[in-house]
């Protein structure tokens, strides 16, 4: 994302008229908990479609758990040219020399994080279904904002529900990209890319899936590629 500093870049997506709007891409969300055969099951995932980020969120676990968890994945990740995104913790961010952290409306302060850890590192702002959180979050240097929870989701309590449309808001009025999340699964994707969602956070719908996580990420892949440049 250079901002995230990865193939595809975040910065670059905006820089085109209308009709050759890059194509929404996917934002993978760790599991809940870290377990050893992670990294295998990681790359078959990885081996299935493109993915642009993933983001080590791991609420609960100790910071010791986190450190070592993104130690092995952090260069599974680079192999595959997918950034890595610290969820919570700038300091984690910096020490694992993370491509970008994520922080929830709780989570410090945005100019906080971006003293310690530069312009090179993307910060990402949760923004729910707040236009004004989004402009301040722009305003604060947000490299990214997400808003969410489009759909029911067993992955976080949620309070939030925006309507598609503040995709399409956002993205008229703004060059920084936006992320959806929230329950999101190949089925009920569409209207979210659709309506200008520049990533799919996606989390349950990958890791519960009924066969397997690649098979997720390829039916998402397929999705991805049929919406572009619609
Ligand atoms: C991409 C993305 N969007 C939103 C969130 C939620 O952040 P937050 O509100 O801080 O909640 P937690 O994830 O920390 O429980 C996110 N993590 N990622
Ligand atoms: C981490 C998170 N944040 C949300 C928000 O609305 O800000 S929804 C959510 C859960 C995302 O996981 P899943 O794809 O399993 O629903
Ligand atoms: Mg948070």
């Amino acid at each position: 994302m250079s901002k995230i500093e990865l193939d595809p870049d975040f910065s670059s997506r905006f820089d085109a008229s209308e009709e050759s709007r890059p194509a929404a891409q996917l934002y993978l969300i760790s599991p809940p908990t870290y377990d050893p055969g992670f990294p295998e099951i990681l790359k078959a995932a990885l081996d299935a479609g493109p993915v642009a980020a993933f983001q080590l969120r791991l609420k609960g676990a100790s910071d010791m758990e986190i450190m070592r968890a993104g130690s092995v994945i952090k260069p599974i990740l680079a192999a595959y040219d997918v950034a890595l995104i610290v969820n919570d913790r700038p300091d984690m961010a910096k020490e694992l020399e993370a491509d970008g952290v994520h922080l929830g409306q709780e989570d410090g302060d945005v100019s906080e994080a971006r003293a310690l850890l530069g312009h090179a590192v993307q910060i990402g702002i949760t923004c729910h279904d707040s236009r004004h959180l989004a402009m301040q979050a722009g305003e604060q240097g947000a490299d990214y904002i997400a808003f969410g929870s489009f759909y029911d989701t067993a992955t976080k309590e949620t309070v939030h529900r925006p309507d598609p449309s503040i995709l399409g808001w956002w993205s008229t009025i703004s060059e920084i990209p936006c992320v959806a999340i929230g329950g999101i699964t190949p089925e009920n994707a569409a209207p979210l890319i659709d309506a200008g969602a520049d990533f799919l956070a996606v989390s349950g719908a990958v890791w519960n899936h009924a066969e397997n996580p690649a098979a997720c990420i390829r039916a998402f892949a397929d999705l991805l590629e049929d919406r572009a440049g619609r």
